[in-house]
């Protein structure tokens, strides 16, 4: 007997399913689950559906479930599948704009045999109740408490704001004049933020590889460095290619180094595409050296990312003190040997895209052989300041009226 269809926008939901089942309880990257939990559908609009729902459950996450808490008896486990079920059809009706019945009705039929009347009757309850989503999601408790001891109230406020709303596109450009005629909002040199949920392979000057897509954040470790005048640099933990696109168009002879396949393979596409060149090396750092010293060395070392978290949300569920220890742990490895690669007088640029002090202020106390050089003001992009200790931390408080700005550390350093 043929398998019976599953009625129209079923199969999206299921994805989203598998998808929020995959962060949740398998503490898996959205990303990383996407192929795996997303892959089979056939259409790429159902994929992209499934990935949109998913993403949204998670910046929501704490306020459906109070929602959910506030119309069950009983209170349903984390990882109860009509939880899971819930969320995806509440998220929909309250923060995707799906008609309440569609919500419903694509959603049922994943409890089949299962808890159906249960979601129906706490679905309608809510319905009936006309609730709504606070303006500013909640972020997870233990998230908001780190935050809160690491930052302040404004901080975690202007975290939760960044969730409320999709983030803009910053593109960096290889050439100045083709960011200014770019119609956008100019922030930086060779910089443009739009606002759009248009396909990035979509918009102009994407095919022609004028730009690839960066936070302004983001951006500004390789600024640091300036013009390469045909100077060679290291770019440690290369993949995709940002930094490298920027360092290799502001005319540095650059060596990319990653130890992940395919990540650069996403990088090779992104040198092709832009028509920039660099040498890519396949390694791991902690093994790998250069054959000689070298003038300069950008550090972007693999961290926890929770300074892309709006981008990101699954890191506000994955990243646990453990993980966030563990990535310092390297970050400090990797400092060490690489400040050791470093000619006497050459220049270190290290970041993370990480909003935990233990990825970023805290290794300035372990790099002995390095000085702090510290970043001026013009340097910057107009709105951002430097620490006065002369590090740079972007916080979501930055540009927050202009649509914020991802969490890095980057501090620049000579030997
Ligand atoms: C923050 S991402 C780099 C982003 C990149 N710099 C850019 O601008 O597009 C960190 C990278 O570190 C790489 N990585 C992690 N551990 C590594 C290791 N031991 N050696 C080399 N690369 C590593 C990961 O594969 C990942 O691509």
């Amino acid at each position: 007997m043929k398998p019976q269809a599953s009625p129209p926008g079923v199969d999206a939901r299921r994805a989203a399913l598998r998808l929020l089942d995959a962060v949740l309880r398998r503490g898996l990257p959205l990303e990383a689950a996407l192929g795996g939990a997303a892959g089979d559908l056939a259409k790429p609009e159902d994929r992209g559906l499934a990935h949109a729902i998913a993403a949204e459950t998670l910046r929501r996450l704490p306020d459906l479930d109070a929602l959910i808490d506030s119309a069950t008896q009983q209170r349903l486990p984390p990882d109860a599948k009509a939880r899971f079920a819930l969320r995806i059809a509440l998220v929909q009706a309250l923060a995707l704009g799906t008609p309440p019945h569609a919500a419903i009705s694509t959603v049922l039929p994943l409890v089949d045999g299962g808890p159906r009347r249960l979601v129906h009757g706490v679905f309608g309850a809510l319905m009936r109740r006309k609730v709504t989503l606070p303006a500013s999601p909640s972020l997870p408790r233990g998230v908001a408490e780190r935050w809160l001891t690491a930052w302040d109230r404004d901080m975690v406020d202007a975290a939760r704001s960044a969730l409320a709303a999709p983030p803009p596109l910053d593109l960096s450009f290889a050439d100045a004049d083709a960011a200014q005629a770019f119609a956008g909002e100019h922030l930086a040199d060779r910089h443009a933020r739009i606002f759009t949920q248009s396909r990035v392979a979509e918009l102009p000057g994407f095919a022609e590889g004028q730009w690839w897509v960066q936070d302004l954040a983001a951006s500004i470790p390789a600024r640091l460095l300036g013009p390469g005048d045909g100077r060679a640099v290291l770019d440690l933990c290369a993949a995709p290619g940002g930094k490298t696109l920027q360092l290799a168009s502001a005319g540095w002879r650059v060596t990319a180094v990653d130890s992940s396949a395919n990540r650069l393979e996403r990088l090779r596409e992104n040198l092709q595409r832009t028509r920039l060149s660099a040498e890519v090396i396949e390694a791991d750092v902690m093994q790998w050296e250069p054959s000689a010293p070298v003038d300069a060395i950008l550090l972007d070392a693999p961290c926890s990312a929770t300074g892309i978290f709006r981008r990101h949300p699954d890191v506000l569920y994955r990243v646990r003190p453990k993980v966030i220890a563990e990535m310092a742990e390297l970050q400090r490895a990797m400092l060490a040997r690489a400040s050791g690669w470093l000619k006497p007088g050459g220049t270190l640029v290290f970041s993370t895209c990480s909003l935990e002090p233990d990825e970023g202020e805290l290794h300035l106390d372990h790099a002995p052989e390095l000085t702090l050089d510290p970043v001026a003001s013009d340097e910057l992009p107009e709105g951002i300041a430097p620490h006065p200790s002369g590090y740079v931390r972007t916080l979501p408080t930055m540009l927050a009226d202009k649509g914020a700005l991802d969490g890095f550390f980057i501090a620049r350093f000579k030997r």
